[in-house]
């Protein structure tokens, strides 16, 4: 395999920060893929057409924004499986049993390494339980969060992702409840058996979409002590506002100073549900330099961006984590 494993590489390399790419799913939305379905940015995939026609508009399109990430900078890649559960696949597409499901996978993840090529690191995506309710910025697990079943619903996804070495990383994203959080903490090596990260669902105010602390999150990760899955790779936020995204970093960094940090924002602009459309971001009054540069301080090893960021931003990303590198290099 060509590729350092990577928390060899993070160890190894302490000043290197990887550039992630940008919100997948919009991006295809964008590029002209209706992804309003409730496997989201998975759509393309299902359709037998994808995979029999080479030159399908959907697969142009795919590899499209593959390519258009990696020309930005990117040197971390992730795969469109957000919506990719097995419980929102069977209940929304023909696909119905876990073999079909996991040939699915395995399909998605072979295109991704291929448009990415063998040398950037993949990582398989992952979005929270509450992403099949709609309820990822809310946080609302209804009445007994605790009893939820996590580990069924992500077990299938997760066999999948930890046996394929296409995938470097596997990303819990959007996680919104300290419930869920808790499930995914106390599952070890034997079920996160490669380097995983968490990102989480952090309302603008600095609390998870629950309403928990970073100091709740903190003093969850600390309760684990040496008990703590070795796999656990980095914790951070993503899909949370561009403007408040340092401060909820720094308020995380400020709780963990040896955790390695993720980020990755949204644009800022808000989805009006009713409407169905975006609305702009107010209060946009940061630069990309500036925001990368306050997550690199407070200890981020991976930077990109999340819904509605582009390529465009991606390039500003990428320049940004360029400034800081030779700058650092000139402190020494
Ligand atoms: C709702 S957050 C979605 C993140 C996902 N990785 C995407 O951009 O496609
Ligand atoms: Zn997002």
């Amino acid at each position: 395999m060509p590729r350092q494993p990577i928390q060899e590489y993070l160890k190894v390399n302490p000043r290197k920060v990887l550039v992630l790419d940008g919100g997948q799913g919009t991006e295809l939305e964008n590029r002209g893929i209706n992804v309003a379905n409730p496997v989201w940015s998975t759509v393309p995939f299902i359709d037998s057409s994808f995979w029999s026609n080479k030159s399908s508009k959907d697969r142009v399109i795919v590899k499209g924004m593959f390519d258009a990430f990696l020309d930005a900078g990117a040197e971390i890649l992730m795969t469109t499986t957000y919506q990719t559960s097995f419980k929102s696949v069977s209940e929304n597409t023909p696909i119905q049993n876990l073999e079909e499901y996991s040939s699915l996978l395995d399909r998605i993840v072979q295109f991704s390494r291929d448009c990415i090529g063998p040398d950037k690191y993949l990582i398989g995506c992952i979005g929270p339980w509450g992403a099949h309710v709609c309820a990822e910025f809310n946080g609302d697990y209804g009445p007994n969060p605790a009893e939820i079943d996590y580990l069924s619903y992500f077990k299938p996804q997760l066999d999948n992702f930890f046996h394929n070495d296409n995938l470097d990383l596997i990303g819990f994203e959007t996680i919104p409840n300290i419930h869920e959080l808790r499930a995914i903490l106390s599952w070890d090596e034997t079920i996160l058996s490669k380097p995983f990260y968490i990102g989480l669902s952090v309302h603008n105010n600095g609390l998870l979409r629950d309403g928990s602390t970073m100091k709740d999150v903190a003093d969850l990760i600390k309760s684990f002590g040496g008990k703590l899955n070795k796999n656990l790779t980095l914790l951070g936020i993503n899909c949370v506002s561009f403007s408040d995204s340092p401060d909820i970093l720094e308020s995380i960094h400020k709780e963990l100073p040896d955790m390695p940090l993720i980020a990755y924002p949204n644009s800022g602009e808000v989805y009006d549900t009713v409407k169905k459309i975006w609305l702009p971001n107010r209060d946009m009054v940061m630069t990309w330099e500036e925001v990368v540069d306050r997550y690199i301080k407070a200890g981020a090893r991976i930077v990109g961006g999340c819904c509605r960021t582009s390529p465009k931003d991606i390039r500003a990303v990428a320049a940004a984590v360029k400034k800081r590198a030779d700058d650092t290099v000139w402190q020494d």
